[in-house]
């Protein structure tokens, strides 16, 4: 049995009354674990036709199911590398359904690393619209970089600010905004023993005072009847009700909606508790939009490119950035002052008299949008070496190939003389 600290359990108690007991045998059972599908990807309908994970359906997300993972390991199968789903605890995917997200949304994650709650809310907004992409930790914004990328989603901008700094540039700006925030972590309690160890009650009042100064950043962002989520993975009243109560009590014009928690004696997930507000006064947003020059001669080997490798053409506002291209945001906010660690899709990096693909680009594109690829079986050896970074004998002489898994880009090989050379980036190599 796990030890859970004292004053922990008496606060449950005093909550569960009754259901305590039920509460404490929820943890002899096993944690549990839930993938999610990425609809930019394939439909729900065509993954499960893979048959693959044995996989039971999540009641609260039509995109989430069960797996065991005595059984399966969906994190170390090609498909997860090509984007194609995103591991989360089943609770946690409760959260996004209380944005009710709908295409063209101006959507802000102010606390989104590693990325569950922004891929789901790319996932949903279908390259339309806006989503803000926030992580203040500058170590833990690279996850979620990465993660964004491989869900081939564009229309984000990935930043690495404080709600602070965010508030000065998107006053009375976004339709919907998620407060996923910090917490004592007590509802992932049966899932991580590290998270026992870190709990403390001064914790718990610290991460309070957070995420009150939290609430207040996102109320003045919140555009006229935008929607507020506020989620935690912990169960102290202090982080959740408490903290609810007390924005409530500062703002008349917001109304509570929805409120609600997830136990793990009553549903089959870990803790979890989430609030949906909506704001009712009318607010103004005067925000400067950032101006894009038109480029032409400055991006001709991209076009040459475009041209030679690529069925589509990339249309819409152009950036160049030093080297770097970027498909910016079609709805593009000026960023001055904001640490920004990417806003639009890197397309790629103009070199010497050449272009060089992004690995970005490769998960964006769909198959049928590339002249020349490289197909691999989902159980081959041939793609467990391509992630591995080794090269791959194709016996062509292509030039930029797209390889794929069952027709999932897993990113970019440059072909000459028989042989593809592996661009799958040195960082996300696996060494299994
Ligand atoms: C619960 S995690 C977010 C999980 C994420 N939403 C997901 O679904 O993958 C909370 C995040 O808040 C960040 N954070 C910590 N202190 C913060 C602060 N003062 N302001 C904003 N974010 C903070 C942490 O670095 C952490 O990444």
């Amino acid at each position: 049995m796990i030890n859970l600290p004292q004053k922990f359990l008496e606060d449950m108690k005093e909550i569960l009354g009754e259901e305590y007991d039920d509460f404490l045998k929820s943890y002899k059972d096993r944690k549990t674990t839930g993938l999610r599908i990425n609809n930019l990807k394939i439909s729900v309908e065509d993954f499960l036709n893979m048959g693959l994970f044995n996989l039971t359906p999540i009641s609260w997300c039509k995109e989430g199911f069960y797996y065991d993972d005595e059984e399966v390991r969906p994190g170390k199968n090609p498909l997860h590398e090509a984007g194609v789903y995103y591991l989360q605890e089943p609770s946690a995917m409760a959260v996004v359904p209380n944005l009710d997200i709908k295409e063209g949304d101006k959507v802000l994650d102010i606390c989104a690393a590693p990325g569950g709650k922004s891929t789901y809310i790319a996932s949903k907004l279908n390259g339309s619209g806006l989503l803000v992409s926030n992580e203040i930790n500058n170590i833990r914004v690279k996850a979620l970089g990465e993660n964004i990328e491989r869900f081939g989603a564009k229309n984000v901008i990935i930043t690495n600010s404080s709600a602070r700094e965010l508030e000065k540039i998107f006053k009375g700006y976004f339709d919907k905004i998620i407060i996923d925030a910090p917490c004592s972590g007590e509802g992932m309690f049966r899932k991580d023993e590290g998270a026992i160890k870190d709990w403390t009650y001064d914790k718990v009042l610290e991460c309070r005072s957070i995420q009150e100064e939290l609430l207040d950043r996102a109320y003045n962002m919140l555009n006229t009847e935008g929607i507020l989520v506020y989620s935690t993975c912990t169960f102290a009243k202090e982080e959740n009700e408490d903290v609810i109560n007390n924005f409530l009590s500062k703002h008349e014009d917001i109304a509570l909606l929805h409120m609600e928690r997830l136990w793990p004696h009553k549903v089959k997930g870990e803790g979890h508790f989430v609030a949906k507000m909506k704001k009712n006064s009318k607010v103004e947003s005067k925000l400067k939009m950032s101006k894009i020059k038109k480029l032409t001669n400055e991006i001709k080997d991209f076009k040459e490119f475009e041209k030679k490798f690529l069925n589509i053409k990339i249309e819409g506002n152009l950036e160049l950035k030093g080297d770097n291209l970027y498909l910016a945001p079609n709805e593009y906010p000026s960023l001055k002052g904001i640490k920004v660690l990417r806003s639009g899709l890197h397309l790629g990096t103009l070199k010497k008299n050449r272009f060089e693909p992004s690995h970005a680009l490769s998960h964006y594109l769909k198959k049928e949008d590339v002249k020349f690829v490289h197909n691999l079986k989902l159980d081959s050896k041939e793609a467990m070496d391509y992630l591995r970074g080794n090269i791959l004998n194709t016996g062509e002489s292509r030039g930029w190939v797209l390889v794929t898994v069952e027709g999932f880009p897993l990113g970019w090989g440059k072909e000459s003389n028989g042989i593809l050379k592996n661009h799958y980036p040195k960082g996300l190599r696996i060494k299994y």
